[in-house]
């Protein structure tokens, strides 16, 4: 299914429950943040998890919150992030990765709009959106069984793809010129220039990275070009992705 940026930007505005689905670095959370800053949620809280991060139980804990006495070791009542996310914006990334128990609860959550903490058994209404993310697909994934259909279909109400960089070169040089700007904002240098040769070499980058890579190849030609200007030399790719065409001698300065 494919959305135009309009249509996009139209989901941002609505409460609906929206699935990003891209490559690793193609900008999700970044695309997340920006659908919870366009909604009349903005002014509530975005609260992000990485479901592939944390064991099970800890997970379980860091999003449902526990009761004091629920478990060994529990001494005080802890809210966790589903209650403080009330009002704004809950962010799932790598959903793909729960496991059943959790799929199984963060449906009644999404269904129920109420929760229990563990431990306890009142419920607890939550007034949350619900974006999520994952660099697998999902929906093969709840077609093998992997990932229940159910909760598949609650979280896909707006399916949004985020395609690989390299195949939308038209966006590399905007992407870097705001990149390399950030870059030197933050080592506190003047905004650095493109020489001729440089588009060419961001160019043919494979970009396996997407915009994450792209975003450190550029912090480390900020780090290493010491005049105004940014020269091929100074776009130190990684060999194993980049298809760089071999520069002319001598066009780069070096
Ligand atoms: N539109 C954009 N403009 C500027 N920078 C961006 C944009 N999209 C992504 N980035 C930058 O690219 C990097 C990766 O973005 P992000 O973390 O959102 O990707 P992701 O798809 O969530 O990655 P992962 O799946 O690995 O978590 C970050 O440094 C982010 O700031």
């Amino acid at each position: 299914m494919k959305f135009s940026a309009s249509a996009r930007w139209k989901v941002a505005r609505t409460h609906a429950t929206v699935l990003l689905q891209g490559e690793s670095g193609t900008g999700k959370e970044v695309a997340a943040r920006a659908l919870h800053q366009q909604s009349d949620r903005a002014q509530g809280p975005f609260v992000a998890i990485n479901c592939a991060t944390l064991s099970e139980n800890l997970l379980k804990s860091e999003l449902f919150g526990h009761e004091k006495g629920a478990f060994t070791g529990a001494t005080e009542r802890k809210r966790r992030r589903i209650e403080l996310a009330h009002g704004g914006t809950f962010f799932l990334d790598e959903v793909g990765e729960l496991k059943p128990g959790l799929q199984a609860r963060l449906l009644r959550v999404i269904q129920e709009r109420a929760f229990e903490r563990v431990g306890v058994t009142r419920t607890i209404e939550v007034d949350v959106r619900w974006i999520a993310a994952t660099h697998r697909d999902l929906r093969a994934q709840s077609s093998d069984g992997s990932f229940r259909e159910d909760l598949y279909h609650r979280l896909s109400v707006f399916p949004v793809r985020l395609p690989p960089l390299r195949d939308r070169p038209g966006d590399i040089l905007p992407l870097a010129e705001v990149l390399l700007a950030r870059a030197c904002h933050e080592l506190k240098r003047p905004v650095l220039g493109l020489s001729e040769a440089a588009p060419r070499v961001l160019l043919g980058g494979r970009w396996t990275g997407n915009i994450r890579e792209l975003a450190n190849v550029l912090e480390r030609a900020a780090i290493l070009a010491d005049g105004p200007t940014l020269e091929p030399r100074h776009l130190l790719m990684d060999p194993s992705g980049p298809a760089t065409p071999p520069s002319p001698a001598g066009e780069d300065g070096t």
